[in-house]
């Protein structure tokens, strides 16, 4: 089926107003996928920098079908634009026939086959690739979750579970997002675990990636929350304690990690950008960690650290 791709680029005095009218328009006139595309604000701690370009123009886009009407809705909607411009708004609106598919699937073209480490691979669903006796593999589908291994942090972050997790020991992973160190974590034998994470997207597309890389659901707890709220599930203390999330909020965690891991247990932080690395490193010491290793990859750091209090 082919598809319509209706692009509004839109100018106005008052930029968030023009954006709530133009959205206005696409929704009520049933535009289906409405993507709203603005110059936002760096990212974070530089998250995602390196993956798609931020915009430079305001636009809001969606898609009709192909179909006998698509010329009227076109020309409803390049009135209705045309109507704004009383409101101060200057829209200009451009079409693009696309495939179904490419529309559907156009993010996958970019995912493919990753060796994280010697043992662990990642694989998309929709890649084919031969497995060798010794490998273990990640099927994944990150869907709206962060967690496609790729990223420098989380590969960072499974090299690291693989050389720290022995068989059968416990683990916890705050900020789970696409559930994909928990799928490490599970093919490396782990005997519980628990995922948490504040997007109840992020928990829903956790579940499902472990659902397709059946791992036993008797054997991990996942939860929408923060980690001073987590709820004892009696998993803990764990053994293994993972986050790779930015810094500020390592920062304010670690105290609550002490919480959650055994004595002589192993914290893995991740998602630190090289500035804040001393500042990790110092609140660790504060709290009874012992620093054993500070790994960087580009601009990226992630650090191990053992718990030698009592928690
Ligand atoms: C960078 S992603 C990491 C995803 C995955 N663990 C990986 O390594 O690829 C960070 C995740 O942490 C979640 N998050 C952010 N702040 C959090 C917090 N205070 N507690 C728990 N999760 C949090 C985000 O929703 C996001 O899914």
């Amino acid at each position: 089926m082919k598809w319509i791709h209706v692009k509004a680029v839109f100018t106005g005095n008052d930029e968030q107003l023009a954006e709530e009218l133009v959205t206005d328009i696409f929704l009520s006139l049933g535009l289906k996928g409405v993507v709203c595309d603005v110059p936002l604000p760096p990212p974070v701690d530089g998250f995602a920098s390196d993956a798609l370009p931020r915009s430079t123009e305001n636009a809001i886009s969606g898609y009709i079908p192909d179909s006998d009407t698509s010329r009227n809705l076109l020309s409803n909607i390049k009135q209705k634009s045309t109507e704004l411009l009383s409101s101060g708004v200057t829209v200009n609106i451009t079409t693009q026939l696309v495939d179904q598919e490419e529309w559907a699937d156009s993010w996958k073209e970019f995912f493919f086959v990753t060796r994280i480490t010697d043992k662990i691979v990642i694989k998309p669903q929709w890649r084919e690739f031969e497995a060798g006796d010794d490998d273990l593999i990640i099927h994944i589908d990150p869907g709206m979750a962060f967690g496609t291994g790729t990223h420098p942090t989380t590969a960072m972050c499974i090299a690291m579970i693989e050389e720290t997790l022995k068989p059968g020991q416990t683990f916890l992973d705050v900020g789970t997002g696409s559930g994909i160190l928990m799928i490490a974590a599970a093919l490396l034998g782990v005997s519980a675990m628990a995922g948490i994470d504040t997007d109840e997207v992020a928990v829903q597309v956790a579940g499902d990636n472990l659902e397709k890389n059946k791992v036993d659901p008797q054997i991990y707890h996942l939860a929408q929350t923060t980690l001073d709220q987590y709820p004892d599930k009696g998993m803990g203390p764990f053994d293994v304690v993972v986050a790779n999330i930015i810094a500020e909020i390592i920062l304010e965690i670690i105290t609550d990690i002490k919480q959650w891991i055994k004595p002589g247990g192993t914290a893995i932080l991740s998602g630190i950008i090289t500035e804040k690395k001393d500042s990790i490193v110092a609140k660790l010491l504060e709290n009874e960690f012992t620093v054993t290793e500070v790994r960087e990859e580009g601009e990226w750091v992630a650090i191990c650290a053992i718990f030698s209090g009592k928690g």
